[in-house]
């Protein structure tokens, strides 16, 4: 018997018995991803569209109600657009670049996370996640119209895994009895609670924070807050010892109230008093209460991401506070890291220990979102007297002393980390290029003369020519010229100091080496360091 643990927003894969039910032995998988939420399916999506069979297993047949994630970063945008399905999450989401701080009842500062033109994605989208996830299934389901070898398969819930060197086997339940699939890789994408960690008997170390945090998603028309990210420190309405605000689509607002450690969940989520929380912030107003929660978070990471042909994803792997959203966005650049290694190595075009380099920089990226998410926290619930007091003055200072603003924390928005150090960087050979390009950088996207540069670079290794040539040879060439971009946006984030340059860019759109002229034989040495083969 299979329960529902949570009710269905969408029903996207309903049960539908595979021919694996009936085979006479299991029948063996490429790659098996337990999961079906936004890293599972992204997964699926990145290997299938490179060719890979996928099979994913969920326990339920859709996408779970309740908005949960709310904020996707510019570069979960750019991984999805380069799967197709960029756009119309763009299109469905309310864009949002500026952030509003207030303490008591006075606004401190803003911030504008995009303060530069020439980008095709805004620094964010608020969009309710099950959207973001069906966005992605039907992606999918288009994608498998036009080949893709990927398979979802709901009311598959996996009960029992053998892992061995060379995969994993899989009893599976379902509606019509259980059945044993075999998996060469294995994907761990099945959330914070992860049932495949726990079946291997693995865990987590990390912090606890003391608090709690009430949400209220409330459907109200009030032009009165305009589409930023706004955020209360003991705001004057005292509804919450912090309070967030955020615009969804579909005329939703959330709300988050910061309510303390000690509380008893099922008063706090009575109506009436959800309401007098409300009430106490937005005043006269009308409004209709669409879904309210309680969490409570941790921030803490698996030690290690890959288990030989095990490896895991997401919330799986690494948790953090809601504050930045970390969360989502951070398994989304799971995924981008994670597909073309793992489609190098099926395709055996690169040796499996270029997985270890998803492990080292995927934990790297995962230390940095609990930094920023355990520096946030501390600040927003100061854990004592003295703390508090120090925070207030830094609130003050910040009102009118620019030099405090960087000080205030109340959540540093997701930004793709740069692997630094990672053993698949080439040492920077691009002399006065700028640091933001350094290798290991994500690319910023840039205007080039037919649209953007991240269009151009789409998915598998590139060579990027800057104002030079570069002669057509076993990598594809994406040249661009700085005279197409008068405003300079493309030379200040390509060039710096260089009047030419050549860029060895990853699948994952990460700088891996870079020069200012081409030489075929440094591009040779790094394509292959790149690759994990040095
Ligand atoms: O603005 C932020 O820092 C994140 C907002 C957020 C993200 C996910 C859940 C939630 O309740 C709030």
């Amino acid at each position: 018997m299979i329960h529902d643990r949570y009710q269905l927003a969408f029903k996207l894969y309903p049960y539908a018995r595979s021919a694996d039910q009936d085979a006479d032995a299991p029948v063996r998988h490429p790659v098996v991803v337990l999961g079906g939420g936004p890293v599972g399916i992204a997964t699926a999506l990145d290997l299938g569209l490179q060719g890979i069979p996928v099979v994913v297993l969920d326990d339920h047949e859709g996408i779970g109600q309740g908005s949960r994630a709310i904020c996707f970063a510019k570069r979960s945008l750019e991984i999805a657009h380069r799967y197709g399905c960029g756009q119309a999450m763009l299109d469905k989401g309310i864009i949002w670049n500026l952030g509003k701080v207030f303490h008591d009842d006075r606004k401190v500062f803003e911030f504008n996370l995009l303060p530069e033109e020439g980008h095709r994605f805004p620094a964010f989208i608020n969009l309710q996640q099950p959207y973001f996830e069906r966005f992605l299934v039907e992606r999918v389901r288009q994608a498998q119209a036009e080949g893709a070898p990927i398979e979802i398969r709901g009311r598959n819930r996996v009960d029992q895994v053998e892992v061995s060197d060379g995969g994993a086997l899989l009893t599976v339940a379902t509606p019509e009895g259980p059945y044993t699939i075999e998996a060469d890789w294995l994907i761990g994408a099945d959330g914070a609670s992860s049932p495949l960690r726990g079946m291997m008997g693995l865990d987590f170390d990390g912090r606890v924070f003391e608090d709690s945090f009430l949400i209220a998603d409330i459907r109200m028309v009030n032009d009165d807050f305009p589409t930023e990210r706004w955020f209360w420190f003991e705001p004057h309405f005292k509804s919450g010892a912090s309070t967030l605000l955020h615009r969804q689509p579909d005329g939703i607002w959330r709300v988050d109230f910061q309510i303390g450690w000690d509380v008893d969940r099922k008063t706090e989520l009575q109506e009436e008093n959800v309401r007098a929380r409300l009430d106490a912030m937005l005043g006269d107003v009308e409004y209709e209460i669409v879904w309210t929660s309680i969490y409570t978070f941790q921030c803490r990471r698996m030690k290690k991401f890959r288990h030989n042909r095990v490896i895991f994803a997401g919330d799986a792997a690494h948790q953090v506070s809601p504050f930045g959203a970390r969360g989502a966005n951070s398994g989304m650049q799971d995924v981008d890291n994670l597909g073309w290694k793992l489609g190098a190595v099926i395709r055996g075009e690169a040796p499996e220990t270029l997985l270890d380099s998803y492990d080292t920089e995927r934990v790297h990226g995962a230390d940095e979102n609990i930094l920023n998410s355990t520096r946030s926290t501390d600040f927003i619930t100061p854990k004592s007297k003295v703390s508090h007091t120090f925070r207030n003055a830094v609130l003050d200072l910040a009102e009118t002393n620019a030099f405090a603003r960087p000080l205030v924390n109340s959540g540093r928005l997701s930004v793709p980390c740069t692997y630094d150090g990672s053993t698949l960087n080439t040492p920077d050979a691009l002399e006065g290029g700028p640091a933001r390009t350094r290798p290991g950088s994500p690319c910023p996207d840039a205007p080039v003369s037919d649209g953007f540069l991240l269009d151009g670079l789409g998915h598998g290794f590139k060579l990027l020519a800057v104002n030079t040539e570069v002669p057509q040879g076993a990598l594809p060439v994406v040249s661009v010229s700085t005279e197409s971009d008068p405003e300079g946006a493309l030379a200040q984030r390509y060039l710096g100091d260089a009047t030419t340059a050549v860029y060895l860019i990853r699948p994952d759109q990460h700088v891996a080496a870079r020069w200012s002229s081409y030489d075929a034989q440094a591009v040779s040495e790094a394509l292959s360091r790149a690759m994990g083969k040095v």
